[in-house]
This record gives C-alpha cells, sequence and structure tokens, in this order.
C-alpha cells in the first residue's frame, strides 16, 4: 500500500519530530512516499538536489495520484497541507487527518466540516497507532 504523508514544511516546522514518528509507524503498513516530510533539513536536501519549486509541486502531486491513502498532520496549519488535502479529496482518495487540540490553531472548517475527510483528534503520537492501523486496514 502507497501512503502519502502530509505534513507543514513551510508553514512551520515546529511538529517534525511528530512527522517523523508518524511516518515511522506509517512504514510498518506499507510504502511511505514522502518520507522526506519527516527530514529536518528537508529544505536544504531539495535545494542541493537542484529542485525547484516546480518540481516539488510536480513530484509531490504524481506521489499524490499514486498514492492509496493519504494521511495528514494538520496542527501547523500549512497552504501546501491543504492543497493536497484538497487534491486527494477530488481524487476520491481516502484521507485521514490528525489533529492535536492542545496546539495553538483551531482546526478549519475546511477540513473539520468535509465529509469526505477523515478527523482524529489526539494527544500522543503513541495513542493515534491503532487509530491509523484500522485506517489503513479499511482503505488501503
Ligand atoms: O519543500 C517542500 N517539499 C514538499 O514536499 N512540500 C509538500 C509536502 C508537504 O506535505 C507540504 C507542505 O507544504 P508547506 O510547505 O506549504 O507547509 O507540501 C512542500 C515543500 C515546501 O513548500
Amino acid at each position: 500500500m502507497d501512503v502519502f504523508f502530509s505534513g507543514s514544511i513551510r508553514g512551520g516546522r515546529s511538529d517534525v519530530d511528530r512527522y517523523a514518528a508518524l511516518i515511522e509507524i506509517l512504514e510498518g503498513h506499507g510504502d511511505v512516499l514522502t518520507e522526506h516530510v519527516g527530514v529536518e533539513a528537508v529544505e536544504a536536501k531539495e535545494q542541493a538536489d537542484g529542485l525547484t519549486d516546480g518540481d516539488i509541486h510536480d513530484q509531490d502531486l504524481a506521489w499524490l495520484r499514486q498514492a492509496d491513502v493519504v494521511v495528514a498532520e494538520v496542527t501547523t496549519p500549512s497552504l501546501g497541507v491543504g492543497y493536497e488535502i484538497g487534491r486527494a479529496v477530488e481524487l476520491d482518495t481516502p484521507v485521514c487527518c490528525l489533529y492535536r487540540p492542545d496546539g495553538d490553531h483551531e482546526l478549519s472548517a475546511m477540513i473539520r466540516g468535509n465529509d469526505a475527510v477523515t478527523v482524529e483528534e489526539y494527544r500522543e503520537v503513541a495513542a493515534v497507532e491503532s487509530v491509523l492501523a484500522s485506517f489503513l486496514e479499511t482503505h488501503g
């Protein structure tokens, strides 16, 4: 099963360690196409690889089209994450959004109010392991 993991990059990197932990859990269930989202120095690496914003966009859209499911960590608001969720919904790809209510930002109504998106609130990464297992079993 191919999993597209979505998490903030230019929207802010304060949750990068959580992204890495979530990606590790997801790798127990399938191939994570976007492991780079959990890498601290992702933008420096992309720059060193000579990737333009156009390359990044086109590669991510190709992975999004390939993915069987999308898992997005949405606590740190990000234009890119919101865009990827919207595109996934249009592709009829199942989307699970993970949100920590103890963060600084209220979740957008465009995510929480979207019946096509599953929203799971959590506090600790360990608490979502079973949620992710059942989401991937149902939709993978
Ligand atoms: O360098 C990048 N590499 C990359 O893969 N993305 C994708 C994957 C993330 O799920 C999402 C993050 O968007 P943003 O940078 O607007 O927070 O966009 C985004 C950027 C920078 O916008």
